[in-house]
């Protein structure tokens, strides 16, 4: 029976370290400051945003939460992100996932300072993290929080295969840089992978974001490997489960990651970290 990696715990455990960060900031008079830009009204966004405030607000982090309707133009969005650009109070913006399917993401998120991206996602700090550059920038929360996982739990990354499955810009592709900046040997598979077990098989290193719900079985899964499950699918009763068939992949893994209770917790978790670092690396 694996270790089950506890991401809320881990969390909690960063979010105090955080704590402790934004009191230390504040005696030197900077209030780490938060923006999250929410487009529309769909519901699990708001839930999602309305967590991350709070988590803020926990923290002694300034938080705003920018809701623009559905209707608005891509200008008009794009006129709101240069505000915050602006705004010597707001050290991070976080434009809420995914915008209105008639916008231009890319273009929004590019008109984020990159050093006020919290997210990871401008082009700049991608850049950045895929040439290994050394120094201060942000890097995707999901995938950076994965590694503080596989750090605490001293999971040896150095010369081990590590497979990634699915390969979105805010998940799959910063993990593959990560991993084969940590000395991993990375592949990165995808929907049009053929045979993908035969590469799941291999993996010392299994993380899984696709949003296919329990598309991991257990034969799929090397003994003893670490899996990562970044999966938030809903069963037919509108349970959150994974991407990875907890229930049987336990018993040959080595380390798992639940859902919830893994990934989900400690992305939030290193989105404030991150929002504390922007605010330090301002000063
Ligand atoms: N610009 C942008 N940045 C994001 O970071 C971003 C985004 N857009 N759009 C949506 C996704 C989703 N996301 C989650 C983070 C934590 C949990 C989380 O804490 N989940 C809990 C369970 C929550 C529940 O029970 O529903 C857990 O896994 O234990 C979920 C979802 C961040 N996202």
């Amino acid at each position: 029976m694996a270790t089950i990696i506890d991401g809320k715990s881990l969390a909690n455990e960063l979010n105090k370290k955080t704590k402790l960060e934004v009191e230390q900031l504040k005696k030197k008079g900077i209030v780490p400051g938060l923006v999250v830009i929410i487009v529309g009204e769909d519901p699990a966004s708001k839930i999602y945003v309305r967590n991350k405030q709070r988590k803020a607000e926990q923290l002694g982090i300034y938080s705003v939460v920018e809701e623009a309707p559905s209707t608005i133009s891509e200008e008009d969005l794009i006129g709101i992100v240069q505000k915050y650009n602006q705004d010597p109070a707001i050290h991070g913006i976080l434009v809420q996932s995914p915008l209105p399917k008639t916008m231009d993401e890319p273009r929004v998120t590019r008109t984020i300072l990159p050093e006020k991206d919290v997210d990871g996602f401008h082009p700049v700090n991608v850049g950045r993290l895929f040439a290994n550059l050394k120094g201060d920038y942000p890097i995707a929360c999901t995938p950076r929080g994965i590694m503080t996982m596989l750090k605490h739990y001293e999971i040896p990354m150095e010369g081990k295969n590590a497979v990634v499955v699915g390969r979105s810009n805010i998940v799959g592709r910063p993990m593959m840089a990560l991993l084969n900046n940590a000395n991993a040997t990375v592949t990165l598979t995808h929907r049009f992978t053929s045979n993908l077990s035969q590469y799941t098989q291999n993996a010392d290193i299994l993380v899984v974001a696709t949003g296919v719900r329990h598309l991991i079985k257990a034969d799929a899964v090397k003994p003893g490997a670490t899996v990562i499950d970044v999966g938030m699918d809903r069963d037919e009763n509108g349970k959150l489960t994974g991407d990875v068939d907890f229930d049987h992949v336990k018993d040959v893994a080595g380390f798992i990651t639940p859902v919830p209770g893994g990934v989900g917790p400690m992305t939030i978790a290193t989105l404030m970290q991150q929002i504390v670092e922007l605010a330090k690396w301002s000063d």
